[in-house]
C-alpha cells in the first residue's frame, strides 16, 4: 500500500478539531484501504497522550459506535500519529516538520489567513520534496491583487496542480447532486436559460450567531465570508455550460467560464447589493447581543452580518436574469437553498384559473430535499389550479464535506478544488460592491437576531 502523509498546520486549532478530523475519521471509516500518517504541528506545546486523546477523539466524533473496525483503524492512525511544536512561520522549523514526514505530504494549512500567506513565503527557503500538495483555505487572498499575488506565491513553490483551494461548500452532497440533477435529465437543459426562467436565488441564512469568531468574521462579513468564497461557486455550478467531463480540466473551466461573464447586475454595485447587521434578538431560546457588542468586533468597521447580491451573466444563456445570492448569521427561519423561478405560461388559456404562482425548483441544501412546486387542478373543480409540491430526498454522502475535501486533496483529485483564475474572478465580482459598501453608498441596516433580516427588505 502506498502511505499517504497529511501534514496539518495549526493541528492544535479549532477548524482541525471541529471539521478536519472528523472529516479524515469519517474518511478512514468509508475507505478500509486508506493507509494514511498523521502528523500534527502547532505553536502550543503538547504532549504525545494529550494529542492522540483529542485527535483520536476528534476522529471517532462522527463515526457509527458500532462501526468496531472501522473505530480501530481510526484509533491506528491516531496511535502512529505525531504532534510536532513548531512555528510553522519559520523556514527552520518547517524544514524540521517536512523531515519527519514518512512520505511527500500533502500540507493542510488550518491557519488564519495572514498566517498561511506567512507560512507560505517561509516555503519558498525550504527543499521541498517533489510531488508536495499544499491545501489552502478560504479567503484565498483579500481582493483582485491579493489573491493574484498569492497565487504566484504558491506556483513559484509547486506546480499549479499541487495547489488545492479549499471550498467545503463543493464537498456538499447536495451541491455536488446539482450536477447529476442538471446534467443526467434531459428535461432540464431546454428550459435552464433566460428563455424560461424568471430569477435563480441561492439563499445561504444561518441561525448562528459570531460564535467568538470575531477575529476572523469582522473583517470579512457575510459578503467575503460567504458570498464571495462560498455562494458564487455554487451559483458557478447552476449557470455553467454543460462540461464534456468530470475532468478537473472541463469542471473547473466551465466554472471559470461562466464566472467571467458576471457582474453585479446591471454593472452598478452600489444599487445590486443589500447588507444589514443584527441587534438584540433571541433566536431558539437564546438571546443574542448586538452585533457591535459581540467580543472583539470593532463597531467602527461597520461589518455586515447579512449580505445579499445580485448577479448578472452576460452570456447568450442567462442574459436578463437575476442571480441573487443572500448570506446572514443570527437569521429567523433561516433558508439554505436554491430557487428556481421559472417563468409563467405565455397565456393561460380561458377557462383556467388560479395559477397564480409560477413553477419553481427548489433545491435545498439542508436537510438536503429536492422540490418542484407546479401548478395542477385542485380538487373539486378540475379547471381550478393550485400549487402542489413534489418532494424528494437526495441520498447522503458518505463523507461529510470537509471528508469530501480531504479525499480528493489525499488522491490527487483537484475536481473540488478552486482554479486559481476562479478564486480571482471571485475577488473581481464582489469588489465593487465592497467599494460600493465601503464608501457607505448602500446603508448598513439593522434586523432584529431572530428575525429573517430588516423589515424595510419584505423577506
Ligand atoms: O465557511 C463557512 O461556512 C459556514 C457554513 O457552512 P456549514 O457547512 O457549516 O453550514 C459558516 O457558518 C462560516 O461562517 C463560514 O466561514
Amino acid at each position: 500500500m502506498n502511505t499517504r502523509t497529511l501534514l496539518i498546520l495549526g493541528a492544535n486549532g479549532d477548524l482541525t478539531h471541529r471539521l478536519l478530523l472528523p472529516g479524515l475519521g469519517r474518511l478512514i471509516a468509508a475507505d478500509p484501504e486508506l493507509d494514511i500518517a498523521l502528523i500534527g504541528a502547532g505553536r502550543t506545546e503538547l504532549s504525545d497522550q494529550t494529542w492522540f486523546d483529542r485527535a483520536s477523539k476528534a476522529m471517532l466524533h462522527e463515526v457509527d459506535e458500532a462501526d468496531s473496525a472501522a473505530r480501530q483503524r481510526i484509533k491506528a492512525v491516531a496511535e502512529a500519529s505525531r504532534y510536532l511544536t513548531a512555528n510553522v512561520t519559520t523556514s527552520r522549523d518547517l524544514a524540521a516538520v517536512l523531515a519527519q514526514c514518512p512520505t511527500s505530504p500533502a500540507v493542510y494549512f488550518a491557519l488564519p489567513p495572514a498566517v498561511t500567506i506567512e507560512a507560505c513565503t517561509a516555503l519558498r527557503d525550504v527543499d521541498l520534496p517533489a510531488g508536495i500538495v499544499l491545501a489552502l483555505e478560504k479567503p484565498f487572498g483579500t481582493s483582485v491583487a491579493t489573491a493574484e499575488e498569492l497565487n504566484a506565491l504558491l506556483t513559484s513553490l509547486v506546480p499549479e496542480p499541487q495547489v488545492y483551494r479549499v471550498d467545503h461548500f463543493l464537498g456538499k452532497s447536495t451541491v455536488l447532486n446539482l450536477l447529476g440533477l442538471r446534467f443526467a435529465n434531459r428535461i432540464f437543459e431546454p428550459i435552464w436559460n433566460a428563455d424560461s426562467v424568471e430569477s435563480v436565488m441561492i439563499y445561504y441564512d444561518e441561525e448562528l450567531g459570531l460564535e467568538q469568531r470575531a477575529g476572523y468574521y469582522d473583517k470579512a462579513g457575510a459578503l467575503v465570508d460567504m458570498i464571495q468564497s462560498h455562494l458564487l461557486l455554487v451559483m458557478a455550478l447552476v449557470a455553467m455550460e454543460t462540461p464534456s467531463s468530470l475532468h478537473p480540466d472541463d469542471l473547473r473551466g466551465a466554472m471559470a467560464q461562466v464566472l467571467r461573464a458576471a457582474r453585479p447586475w446591471q454593472g452598478d454595485a452600489a444599487t445590486a447589493g443589500r447588507r444589514a447587521r443584527y441587534a438584540t434578538g433571541s433566536i431558539n431560546g437564546r438571546t443574542l447581543p448586538n452585533y457591535v457588542d459581540e467580543p472583539g468586533v470593532d463597531p467602527q468597521r461597520g461589518t455586515e452580518t447579512l449580505a445579499e447580491v445580485k448577479i448578472g451573466i452576460e452570456n447568450w444563456r442567462w442574459a436578463g436574469v437575476p442571480f441573487t445570492l443572500r448570506s446572514g448569521k443570527a437569521v429567523g427561519n433561516a433558508r439554505k437553498e436554491i430557487i428556481i423561478t421559472f417563468k409563467n405560461v405565455p397565456h393561460l388559456i380561458t377557462g383556467l384559473t388560479g395559477c397564480a404562482s409560477p413553477p419553481r425548483l427548489r433545491v435545498v441544501l439542508d436537510p438536503d430535499r429536492l422540490h418542484l412546486d407546479l401548478n395542477i387542478n385542485g380538487a373539486g373543480d378540475p379547471f381550478n389550479l393550485e400549487q402542489v409540491t413534489m418532494s424528494a430526498e437526495f441520498g447522503k454522502g458518505a463523507l461529510s464535506p470537509y471528508g469530501e475535501v480531504l479525499s480528493g486533496i489525499l488522491d490527487g483529485d483537484p475536481i473540488l478544488s478552486i482554479r486559481g483564475d476562479v478564486a480571482e474572478q471571485c475577488w473581481r465580482i464582489v469588489e465593487p460592491v465592497q467599494q460600493a459598501w465601503g464608501a457607505n453608498t448602500t446603508p448598513l441596516e439593522d434586523y432584529e437576531a431572530g428575525t429573517p433580516g430588516p423589515k424595510s427588505w419584505n423577506l
